[in-house]
């Protein structure tokens, strides 16, 4: 690669409160948990991303686990600086520290950041040495990355379900028209799987435990055609306080997690109630478009399907969705600039 090829370096970005993921070259270069663990008394940096995922649930009293994002927005400037400034120097394929400020990037945010969250966003990126930064909406960045043309006049409906938040977007000529964003997603279906846990087995179990019961046996409907088989889980006895392990089906999951898939239809429900009415004839046609790690629930497709009765598409790789569309914006800006989300000048 010539020098002035790497003036044109673009790179996309999707901060998640689960994921961050960064493409590179149009290619997927960075997929890492948006964790990092530093020592509490020196503030030295001890992992960042897969390492410190593997950290979690096992460290000791001088190490903290910070997470950088919370429901969809920074939470934690510092964490979130030192956490990117980490995975851009990963992509560099030079031996020194090469970005510098001639890099155009791209970074998705919710659809309900505030002035203050689009700020802390804008300037986490440019202390990265970013020559020109982009904002786009998560929803609309998921809808271009699942293939879907969002610039015709014609409404689609986009439900992207990550690990913070669950984002219910209504596009059409490449704007939001109607939508909500809540706080309902992966990270709350792990909570409720701790709490029935801990209530119907009195097992205390922690949050990779919950992820992984989610992921083996998670599901949002009663009845699955190829149920998985019940999933042993070890946790500490709340009664005796000594290890402990229990089995745990799909049905007990799909108990524990229907409170808060009533709330994610609820919403849905709410945003199609509020549309007009063309625009309601094109989703009745269409149907929705679910995206976001969270859809790969079993079964939560046929259930948005059964309460909303429409038609309910599961696009490819959910993960990747969102930072693929917002690549292919930033690669071509003249076609998409529309879409991108205006920036008061700070
Ligand atoms: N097979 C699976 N079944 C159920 N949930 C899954 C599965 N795989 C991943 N997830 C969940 O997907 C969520 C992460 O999705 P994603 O990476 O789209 O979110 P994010 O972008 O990090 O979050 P946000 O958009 O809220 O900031 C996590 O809660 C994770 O547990």
């Amino acid at each position: 690669m010539g020098f002035f090829d790497f003036l044109n370096e673009k790179i996309a970005i999707d901060l998640g409160t689960s994921n961050t993921l960064i493409t590179h070259r149009g290619k997927i270069a960075i997929d890492n948990p948006s964790i990092i663990t530093i020592h509490q008394i020196t503030g030295k940096i001890l992992a960042v991303g897969k390492e410190a995922g593997m950290m979690r649930g096992k460290i000791n009293k001088n190490i903290k686990t910070i997470y950088p994002f919370k429901d969809g927005v920074i939470s934690n400037l510092d964490a979130t600086d030192k956490m990117l400034k980490t995975f851009i120097k990963r992509l560099s394929s030079f031996n020194v520290s090469v970005f510098t400020s001639s890099y155009n990037m791209i970074i998705s945010i919710p659809c309900g950041s505030t002035e203050v969250e689009m700020r802390a966003v804008q300037e986490s990126a440019k202390r990265l040495n970013a020559k020109k930064v982009f904002l786009i909406h998560e929803p609309i960045a998921a809808a271009i990355g699942g293939g879907i043309n969002v610039l015709e006049p014609k409404g689609n409906m986009i439900v992207d379900i990550g690990g913070g938040t669950t984002e219910i977007a209504v596009i059409s000529l490449g704007k939001i028209i109607s939508g909500q964003s809540v706080k309902i997603a992966g990270n709350t279906f792990n909570e409720d799987i701790i709490q029935y846990i801990r209530e119907y087995h009195n097992l205390h179990i922690g949050e990779s435990m919950a992820e992984k019961i989610k992921i083996q046996v998670g599901s949002a409907v009663n009845s699955l055609e190829s149920p998985p088989e019940k999933m042993k889980v070890e946790g500490r006895d709340l009664l005796t306080g000594k290890p402990n392990q229990i089995k745990i089906s799909y049905t007990e999951i799909e108990k524990s997690l229907d409170k808060s898939i009533t709330h994610i239809e609820n919403a849905l429900l709410e945003t199609l109630s509020e549309i007009p009415p063309e625009i309601s004839a094109d989703i009745y046609n269409t149907g929705i478009y679910l995206t976001g790690g969270g859809s790969l629930l079993r079964g939560l497709d046929r259930r948005l399907s059964q309460a909303t009765e429409l038609p309910v598409h599961l696009g490819e790789d959910p993960l990747e969705t969102v930072v693929k569309g917002s690549d292919i914006v930033l690669k071509n800006l003249d076609r998409y600039v529309n879409v991108l989300v205006t920036k008061k000048r700070y």
